[in-house]
């Protein structure tokens, strides 16, 4: 075998490569097909059908077939008259064992030139390399040809005896059958053997490339990765771990199978028993009774520990794909529905339960119970109505679905729902998906009775059969009723198994379409890998934004920040403020990773964003605070005394994103959580609407508190905030259109005075001497309400402190 070259020209069929393929196969992922990857690393390997493997192929029937038909051919005296009493022209042993030798030589040379050429690519000049290819070219042809000569030798002796010598004793039929094979097979090698010298040139040709891009997927030649379809075998692969199980399910079930197998048999025996006396029929009776109780605690043992194996791998498998998905970048949740994913977690995990476990169960007890079976039965072919039945049967799992994703999302947000009066709409959309899963549905139901319906036709023919043909052979005296009886339930048994077999076929089959939609969820790299990075022993809560330019990949055709640059020093509070729309959140989201910039940097700390741990930036949700910490943090929030109020206190449930809360205390117990984490860098989504003045006194209290002492960036609306940031960054259409002081910027006549004043206009804040001037030279442009901005849009969407990320309450 030649070996691999390194990673940028291993060989695939070398083990390493084939090691290194596996691992990375493991990691591709269905949903970045599309895009274009840089290779990484690289490695070639061959295709299976090529000339050494080919050749192998036929010397290794060759050696096993005269073998075999060295040992069917002789008496019981083979080894004796074979070995000690050998004669060339009688016995084959001496070819039986050029065979074996032909297969292992021819085996070994053949890798060994296929190595030594492969090495001859790299190295064309290399001399040793040259004699050891020569020398494995001439025994490559010389093996087969001796070995030719030999049966070439033999078989002209042989048949000149049968022709001359009128005392020769012929050869059994498998001999002369394994002369003439072993004659005909070997000079098929020779001549494949000849052309070795071309197919070894040619295997630059056919090796073929596979490269992977830097996270281990494998790409194709345009660098797109590619997505490979998983098979059986690697579905039944997750349920690895319950393999000792199963295995004691197996064991269960061969002898419940083995019980089902013999009970037919006493049931003849019984009819017999009972023709000839009454303790003959009672004994035969008791033996039967004790194979169907040892049959039914087999069962039971079976189906315990099938049912508790699946039980076993679908738990893991929900933990896990649960696992990978909530670590996808927050882009994969931007095109996946949460229905769907959820979906994929209840139902396609119990589809594959079925398959790898209890339809393993059944499978197996089918296959065994078919064994021996009729060879009529399997004349007939199923499989084109089954494939039918399972199309429709996924078609039908995947409209069913659909109406499941429509109900989750109509239900989850029945609040809006109900605010836009949606009932009606909602159930119109609901029902056109029910619909449509029922009109495949009927289809379904028709194509199952029609199934079914053969193969019952088919299995009760096939009986009726038996039982006349069997009947007329009792009525000739040369059957007994008995073993017509036997004979008739082993019919039904495999009648039956047979018919239940394509079914399970189908399932197996759906099991395959589930598995494609969980394993490309579970070997989903996130584009925003959460773990691993560097972990800071400090970190200041300085950040920079160089150059960044971002697009939504939901939305590809539309750049949504468009070469942003600004810097927040420690301790300093940014204001971002501009039009809806602008990009504000964006921003936000970028520093808490959610999304990485298509281009330009951001710094943390001095640091590449990228190059930090996410998990260690935004420490998980479920910090563990005592009862103090979190009474003291509400109290700095202003949210204790409401919480002090509720019946349960701190124990109160707010129910699903905090609907049981009114709009300021939601805000509170933001801020509360923010304050708990004590993050060095807060980043607040501020919100100003819908809040009486003492809601709001009370929430902007809360956030100048939480302000305090730390670096913050803040999308503000409140005219009192960015009046007292050091620094007002205006985003507008992705870009930055000013920069600057509050009161530099009211100078400027630029976007940022328009919004002020569209702010002061609404009248919850006092104007200070400068924007009252303000106000006075623009009373006209006010009036005339021609500027479309808003400055107090939006609700505390979650504030979000970079390293202690709070869920909406
Ligand atoms: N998850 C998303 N997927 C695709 N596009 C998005 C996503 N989030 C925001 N956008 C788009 O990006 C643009 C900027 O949105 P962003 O929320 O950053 O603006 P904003 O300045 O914060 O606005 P607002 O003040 O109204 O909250 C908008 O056109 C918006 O439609």
């Amino acid at each position: 075998m030649p070996p691999g070259k390194g990673r940028d020209h291993a060989r695939g069929d070398s083990p390493e490569g084939r090691r290194n393929s596996k691992s990375r196969k493991d990691s591709l992922s269905a949903p970045d097909v599309g895009r274009i990857y840089a290779v990484s690393y690289q490695f070639y390997s061959l295709p299976a059908f090529r000339y050494s493997n080919i050749l192998r192929a036929i010397v290794i029937i060759n050696g096993l077939q005269s073998v075999i038909l060295w040992l069917c051919g002789g008496d019981t005296q083979y080894f004796e008259q074979n070995i000690e009493a050998y004669k060339f022209t009688h016995s084959v042993f001496d070819i039986a064992m050029v065979a074996i030798l032909k297969t292992v030589s021819l085996v070994v040379i053949s890798a060994a030139l296929e190595e030594a050429s492969y090495k001859m690519l790299d190295s064309p000049f290399d001399r040793d390399l040259q004699a050891k290819a020569f020398w494995l070219h001439v025994a490559i042809k010389l093996v087969p040809f001796s070995a030719l000569v030999l049966s070439v030798v033999k078989g002209a002796l042989v048949l000149n005896a049968l022709l001359n010598d009128s005392d020769y004793e012929r050869m059994h039929a498998p001999y002369n059958a394994l002369c003439i094979s072993f004659t005909c097979l070997t000079a098929i090698e020779l001549a494949f053997s000849l052309w070795s010298g071309r197919a070894m040139r040619q295997l630059q040709m056919v090796r073929i490339l596979h490269q992977f891009n830097e996270r281990g997927q494998e790409l194709d030649k345009d660098g797109r990765a590619v997505h490979k379809k998983p098979g059986l075998l690697k579905l039944f692969s997750l349920a690895r771990e319950e393999a000792p199980l199963l295995a004691g399910g197996l064991t269960a079930m061969l002898l419940s199978s083995g019980a089902q197998i013999v009970a037919p048999l006493f049931f003849g025996k019984v009819v017999d028993a009972a023709l000839r006396s009454m303790s003959d029929l009672n004994q035969t009776v008791l033996i039967l009774l004790g194979i169907y109780i040892g049959g039914a605690l087999a069962t039971m043992v079976r189906a315990w520990l099938f049912v508790l194996a699946g039980q076993r791998m679908v738990a893991r498998l929900r933990r896990k794909l649960f696992g990978a998905v909530v670590s996808q970048e927050i882009a994969f949740f931007d095109t996946n529905r949460t229905g769907e994913l959820c979906n994929r977690l209840a139902s396609d995990t119990q589809v594959l339960q079925n398959a790898v476990t209890v339809n393993i169960s059944m499978l197996s007890r089918y296959v065994l119970q078919i064994i021996g079976s009729l060879a009529f039965m399997f004349a007939l072919n199923p499989s084109l109505t089954g494939k039918y039945v399972q199309k429709k049967r996924k078609e039908f799992q995947d409209r069913l679905a659909d109406a499941g994703t429509q109900a989750e999302e109509a239900l989850s947000s029945i609040r809006t729902v109900r605010m836009f009066s949606g009932e009606e709409k909602v159930k119109e959309l609901y029902g056109i998906e029910v619909d449509r899963s029922y009109k495949v549905g009927k289809k379904l139901a028709l194509a199952q009775g029609t199934f079914d319906g053969a193969i019952g036709t088919l299995a009760y023919g096939a009986v009726s059969l038996v039982l006349w043909y069997g009947g007329k052979l009792v009525n000739e005296g040369t059957l007994s009723a008995g073993v017509l009886t036997s004979f008739l339930l082993y019919t039904l048994q495999v009648a039956i198994a047979f018919g239940l077999i394509s079914s399970l076929y189908g399932d197996f089959m759906q099991a395959v379409g589930a598995s494609i939609r969980i394993f490309s969820l579970l070997e989903r790299m996130p584009e925003v890998a959460n773990d691993n990075g560097q972990i800071l022993p400090s970190l200041s809560g300085d950040v920079e934004f160089k150059s960044v330019r971002f697009t939504y990949p939901s939305r590809p055709d539309s750049e949504v920040l468009k070469g942003i640059s600004f810097t927040v020093e420690p301790g300093e509070m940014v204001a971002l403020v501009g039009p809806s729309g602008g990009g504000k959140s964006t921003i936000v989201s970028l520093i808490e990773r959610f999304y990485d910039p298509d281009s330009g940097i951001i710094y943390l700390g001095g640091h590449d964003l990228k190059s930090l741990d996410p998990q260690w930036e935004n420490i998980a949700y479920g910090c563990v605070a005592t009862d103090e910490e979190v009474e003291e943090a509400a109290r700095q929030a202003n949210a204790h005394d409401f919480v002090s109020q509720f019946k349960d206190g701190y124990d109160t449930l707010v129910g699903e994103r905090g609907v049981r809360l009114s709009g300021g205390q939601k805000q509170r117990v933001a801020i509360a959580r923010a304050l708990i984490m004590n993050p060095v860098l807060l980043l607040l989504d501020e919100a100003t609407s819908a809040l009486d003045a003492e809601s709001e006194h009370l929430v902007q209290e809360a956030i100048d508190r939480a302000m305090k002492h730390r670096t913050v960036i803040v999308i503000a609306h409140r005219l009192s905030t960015v009046r007292n940031a050091s620094k007002v960054v205006v985003i507008d259409k992705g870009v930055i259109a000013e920069m600057g002081t509050h009161d530099e910027l009211l100078k400027q006549n630029g976007v940022y005075k328009r919004l002020v004043l569209r702010q002061l206009t609404a009248g919850s804040v006092e104007p200070t001497a400068l924007e009252a001037a303000h106000i006075e030279n623009d009373s006209l442009e006010m009036q005339t309400g021609a500027d479309p901005v808003t400055f107090g849009q939006g609700s505390i969407q979650g504030q979000l402190p970079v390293n202690g990320q709070i869920p909406n309450v």
